[in-house]
């Protein structure tokens, strides 16, 4: 049905050219009030009486702060001019009929205040999202209402056009989603919020004030939800929120520049975003030199006796006993903060350990380790500071009283001259002698307190293997301890450090040294979430102070199964047990198709995983094509280009298990396509280049089409880990996929029928 049959498209048409020509107006009254808001305070600042003007002042941040919101109010507008709103929602209630148009922001009538767009956050534009047609509850200014939701109406607006109005109920399938999935990868995170669904906007909308987690298969939004999620607590929040207090933690910087584009639009902007190991190397003020990624690859060169024993070990050290290691041996540590003598300065007795103890172990008890001694520090010196004078009047009363008696009790002249001489001689070098230890006595003593750096204390930490399964109470054996310590200090000695240790050094360097306020954040996204250890979490969660995470992730996903989570009762039970947790298990991102031969792939894990559920789309059926060398691939991959160009899409990838199959691929493109080599997981992608990534380091991306190839490193369906990155490679594609290898088995897919289907 073309947009004009619909029955009520006059009226729409008319309502949209109204609502343009309002925004219109506001835009132009906003830019007059702008210059009059300026001009009020240029003429402020010219009254302005530096010694006493208050009313001066209050004149310039009013009309600052009226520039700032008014400001804000034009961008947004302006960002919707060309699309004012995407939905619309009929209510019945009382008699009466309401209408209100779902948009990304919101707009009042300016006499009336009645709403002209309501924002898609705002609790009232939840009922688009939640409701069936049919009888809503919803919240107005905090107050429960009921009533009948007779029309949800979506729109496709472009430049200012109308272009299609589709009522939804029960029955029709939502056409609008189906549409915008079948667009290209881009600037698609953006756009969805016309096409929210239900279970994704329970995940958005879920209680703010407490941690979330989410288990969501490949592609069901989880990375979009997140960003959502932010979005609206700024929007609930708008008031009293510090965005640099709102920390986005993702796996690389190839991620976080994909989903980055997208903050502005959203209206998140100013928030830290980072990955893992920057945020903790940033916050212990360290640079280590990091083993990671490529420690996939040599695990796949390992024997399998030896990766089977790093797993082992990193299983160990990310788990959350580590937090009680940490924690008693920090304990273990407070008697070496104890001086082993009094503060005494000449005979003076100033200052007993047994107060600096109870100080430390009572009074500062809150405080990291080293806290506590600059307080007592501080302590000390303001306690010095008033006795050192009374010191000194001390001994001279004492010397000046002994002078007094002399010289007025003894009657012998010369006995008198001589002590009276004697006494002087003596108080002057007493008061010297005094002067000389007052004299950076503080100093002195101060040496007496421990001084040591953080990789002084980490080293320790692993020296005593013996203490550390005993710490462990029972979770770590002698021997266990024995193989982990030897294993950690033979790294350390090359300087080289393990994500693992990331959050131990975290831990620790919180609770000797305390994290700056600035590295402390309120508010926590982390996606990608099933590559975090437990300890990391907790690490996270301790050094930041808060409970407040959005986590995001995909077990089946976990591709570093070796140190990531298995499960996330941990988490869910333990780590944050105030969470609520949700399960996703629709894909938006591929077709039915791609869905399939993923699925496939995936069932092959041992542990249990929910199949994911693709929103019904179908598209090509994935190939599959026998190749021996990289150079079999090059006009396959020409042909691709151009069928991409034809369809209007845009990105296309390449990927390969390993590193080194990644290398060979290239070497044989690159003279023939513009292609790019992302090695690094910090590297920007060209939208114009052909991608060619390693599995580890394609998770989190999407591409219009997607080559999976294995050449001399197939994916072993024996390894659990193969097994994921395999799963991870297949659910890259919105649209097209193709696979290339000597044989299908290298793919795990022996018994696949690829052939079309004849229907
Ligand atoms: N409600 C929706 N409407 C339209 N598109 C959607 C919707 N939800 C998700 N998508 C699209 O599906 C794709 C996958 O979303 P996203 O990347 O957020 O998934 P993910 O769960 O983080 O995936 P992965 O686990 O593979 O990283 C994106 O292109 C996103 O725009």
């Amino acid at each position: 049905m073309s947009v004009e049959e619909h029955p009520e498209f006059e009226k729409e048409q008319q309502h949209l050219e109204f609502v343009k020509r309002y925004i219109q107006a506001v835009i132009k009254t906003g830019h007059d009030d702008e210059d009059q808001f300026k001009a009020n305070i240029k003429e402020a600042f010219v009254d302005l009486d530096w010694f006493d003007s208050s009313l001066s002042y209050i004149n310039i941040l009013t009309n600052a702060r009226l520039l700032e919101t008014n400001q804000a109010q034009l961008d947004n507008l302006r960002k919707i001019q060309s699309k004012p709103y995407f939905a619309k929602v009929q209510l019945e209630r009382d008699g009466q009929e309401e209408e209100y148009y779902i948009s990304k922001t919101s707009l009042y009538q300016r006499e009336s205040q009645d709403p002209i767009l309501i924002d898609w956050r705002s609790p009232l534009a939840n009922v688009y999202y939640d409701g069936r047609i049919g009888h809503v509850n919803y919240e107005v200014n905090g107050e429960e209402r009921e009533a009948y939701l007779a029309l949800k109406r979506q729109f496709m607006i472009e430049n200012g056009e109308l272009e299609s109005i589709r009522d939804i109920d029960l029955t029709t399938t939502d056409e609008l989603l189906q549409e915008s999935l079948e667009g290209s990868a881009g600037s698609r995170l953006t756009e969805i919020v016309s096409t929210i669904q239900e279970e994704q906007n329970r995940v958005i909308r879920s209680d703010l004030n407490k941690p979330i987690i989410v288990q969501g298969a490949a592609g069901s939004g989880k990375t979009t939800i997140a960003l959502h999620r932010i979005s609206y607590f700024i929007y609930q929040y708008a008031e009293n929120f510090d965005p640099e207090k709102l920390m986005i933690l993702a796996p690389n910087h190839v991620f976080l520049d994909y989903i980055s584009e997208a903050l502005p639009e959203l209206g998140v902007e100013r928030i830290n975003q980072t990955t893992l190991t920057d945020y903790v190397q940033q916050a212990i003020g360290k640079n280590l030199t990091l083993i990671r990624n490529k420690d996939l690859e040599s695990l796949a060169q390992l024997n399998h006796a030896e990766a089977e024993k790093q797993k082992r070990l990193s299983n160990l050290k990310g788990s959350s006993f580590f937090k009680q290691i940490i924690d008693q041996f920090i304990n273990d540590l407070i008697p070496t903060f104890i001086p082993d003598e009094d503060f005494q300065v000449d005979k003076f007795k100033l200052y007993s350990t047994k107060r600096i103890e109870r100080l430390f172990k009572e009074d500062y008890s809150y405080l990291p380790l080293y806290k506590r001694v600059n307080k007592i520090k501080n302590v000390i010196k303001q306690d010095f500071k008033q006795k050192r004078k009374k010191m000194t009047e001390k001994v001279e009363t004492f010397y000046d009283e002994k002078l007094e008696k002399a010289i007025y009790s003894m009657k012998d002249e010369t006995k008198r001259k001589e002590t009276v001489s004697k006494l002087i001689t003596k108080k002057e070098q007493r008061m010297k002698e005094l002067e000389t230890g007052i004299k950076g006595a503080t100093q002195r003593y101060f040496k007496h307190f421990p001084n040591k750096g953080l990789m002084t204390y980490y080293k320790l930490l692993w020296e005593n293997p013996k203490k550390l399964a005993y710490y462990s109470d029972g979770h770590l054996s002698e021997e266990e301890a024995e193989e982990l310590a030897s294993h950690t200090l033979k790294l350390i000695r090359k300087n080289q450090f393990e994500t693992e240790d990331l959050a131990l050094l975290l831990l620790l360097h919180d609770a000797l040294y305390g994290v700056e306020s600035e590295y402390k954040m309120d508010k926590v996204i982390i996606d990608e979430a099933q590559d975090y250890s437990p300890i990391q979490f907790i690490a996270l969660r301790d050094a930041m102070e808060t409970q407040l995470f959005t986590i995001v992730g995909d077990i089946a996903q976990g591709i570093y199964g070796f140190q990531g989570m298995e499960a996330w009762d941990e988490l869910v039970d333990h780590i944050l047990p105030k969470s609520n947790y949700h399960e996703l298990q629709k894909s938006y991102r591929n077709t039915i198709e791609i869905m399939d031969v993923a699925n496939h792939v995936v069932d092959q894990l041992s542990i249990d995983i929910p199949k994911v559920e693709p929103v019904v789309r179908h598209g090509k059926k994935p190939t599959f094509t026998t190749i021996h060398q990289a150079g079999d691939l090059v006009e396959s991959v020409l042909q691709e280009q151009e069928a991409i160009r034809e369809r209007n899409l845009q990105s296309f990838a390449v990927i390969a298990k390993t590193e080194a199959d990644c290398q060979t691929i290239y070497d044989r493109l690159t003279p023939h396509a513009h292609t790019q080599f992302i090695q690094d997981p910090n590297e920007r992608m060209d939208s114009d280049a052909i991608i060619v990534i390693p599995s580890y380091l394609a998770k989190g991306l999407e591409f219009d089409s997607v080559f999976v190839v294995s050449l001399d490193d197939p994916f072993n369906n024996q390894d659990e880990t193969d097994i994921k990155l395999l799963y991870v490679s297949l659910t890259r594609p919105l649209h097209r996929l193709h696979l290339f290898a000597p044989d299908q088995t290298h793919m795990m897919l022996d018994e696949y029928d690829f052939t079309e289907d004849k229907n």
